[in-house]
Parts: structure tokens; sequence; C-alpha cells
């Protein structure tokens, strides 16, 4: 007997023609050094830019006080990016690390230094990851207002995998110093 594809069994998100997976992606955008917004806008164009890429929201602004960093460490601005893509997770991590260098992201060994951008993966589809290189989900995003709250904005009824709605998640997290600036917008061509 022949066997037919059985049209019902697709264990990614939905397949395209050359059967590469789509998958949704949650890109977190940072910048607390040099001129910020400019640096997220930046980040904007360059994913939207991105063959095969497709930014489907991108959030408001938040000015945010930075966590986790050192002593002077100054405001941030924060945003979240949703997008569809065929990208592989690592050609994902590659351009994210591309981009940031071209805004001159200086790498150091402090941790949490102040930094001109930094472009997170927060979630790339079902697709999981423990490496150095590339940890899918994020293992902190889930934590951290300044990017659940932008997230939110975008898709209220998103979860997070493993750890639940980020509405709940948004409740749990402190939300002190995430401002919203009405009048910083980032555009998507
Ligand atoms: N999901 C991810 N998103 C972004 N970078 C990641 C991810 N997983 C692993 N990395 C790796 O982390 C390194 C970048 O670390 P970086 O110094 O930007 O972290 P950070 O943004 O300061 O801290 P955090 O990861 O807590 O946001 C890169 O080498 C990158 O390959
Ligand atoms: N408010 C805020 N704090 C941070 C941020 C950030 O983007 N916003 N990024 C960090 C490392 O990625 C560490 N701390």
């Amino acid at each position: 007997m022949t066997e037919t594809p059985n049209p019902n069994l697709v264990d990614a998100d939905s397949l395209t023609g050359e059967m590469h997976p789509i998958r949704r992606v949650v890109v977190a955008l940072g910048s607390n050094l040099g001129e910020r917004l400019s640096s997220l806008q930046g980040a904007v164009d360059a994913l939207a830019d991105t063959p095969d890429f497709f930014v489907t929201g991108v959030s408001p602004v938040y000015e945010t006080a930075p966590v986790d960093s050192p002593d002077g460490s100054g405001p941030y601005l924060n945003a979240v990016v949703l997008a569809d893509t065929t990208l592989p997770a690592a050609r994902l991590m590659e351009r994210a690390l591309a981009i940031e260098d071209a805004y001159e992201r200086e790498r150091t060994h402090v941790r949490n230094a102040p930094r001109t951008l930094d472009v997170d993966l927060v979630v790339v589809g079902d697709r999981r990851s423990d490496e150095d290189f590339l940890r899918l989900p994020h293992p902190r995003a889930h934590e951290r207002a300044f990017v659940l709250q932008p997230w939110h904005d975008l898709e209220p009824d998103a979860v997070f995998p493993d750890r639940g709605p980020i509405a709940d998640l948004l409740m749990a997290a402190d939300s002190t110093g995430v401002k919203k600036r009405d009048d910083l917008t980032l555009e998507v061509e």
C-alpha cells in the first residue's frame, strides 16, 4: 500500500512550499548608551530588511530603569518586535549579533554593562536551545517587565513557553521604573 503524507501531521507552526517551518519570533530591543531611539529604529529597520523575516508588530517604546546593571548605568529604552520567519534560529542569532555590531555595541566582561544596542531573541516558535551561543526561550525574559510589558501591548494573550500567560508573568514582575514614552515611536517600513 502506498503511504500518502497526512496533511494534519505538521509539527511546526506551519510549513512553506520549501518545507521550512514558519516560526513566530519575539525579539527584545534595548539601548542605554548613545542615541538610544536611533539605535532601536536602526534595529527595527535591519530586522525588517532581513530576507525571509517578516515584521508583524513593533511595540511602543518604554523608558526603563536599569535592572541588574553596574552602578551609574543610565536608563534604557526598550521595545519588542514580533515577526514571522523561515530562518533557522542560529541564523537569527547571527543576524542579531551583526545588528548589534553595526551599532558599535562593545562587548566587555562587565555583566550588563551599558550598551548602544541589545537584540535578544526571546522566543523562536517552539525552538529550544541550551547552548551558550543560543538559549531559547530566553532564560531571563519571563521575569523582565521591560520585555513583558511591550510584548503584552502587542499580544495580551501570548503565552511564554513553559512559564504561562505573559499577562500573569507581567503581574508578578517588578514594573516600577517601566514607563511608556508616548512621545517616542518606532516606525516599520
Ligand atoms: N536568546 C538569546 N538572545 C540573545 N543572545 C543570546 C541568546 N542566547 C544566547 N545568547 C548569547 O548571549 C551573548 C550575548 O550576551 P549579552 O552580553 O548580549 O547578554 P546580555 O544581553 O547582556 O544579557 P541577557 O542575556 O541577560 O539579556 C551572545 O554571545 C549570544 O550568542
Ligand atoms: N531596564 C533594562 N535593564 C536591563 C536591560 C534592558 O534592556 N533594560 N538589559 C540588560 C541586559 O540585557 C540588563 N538590564
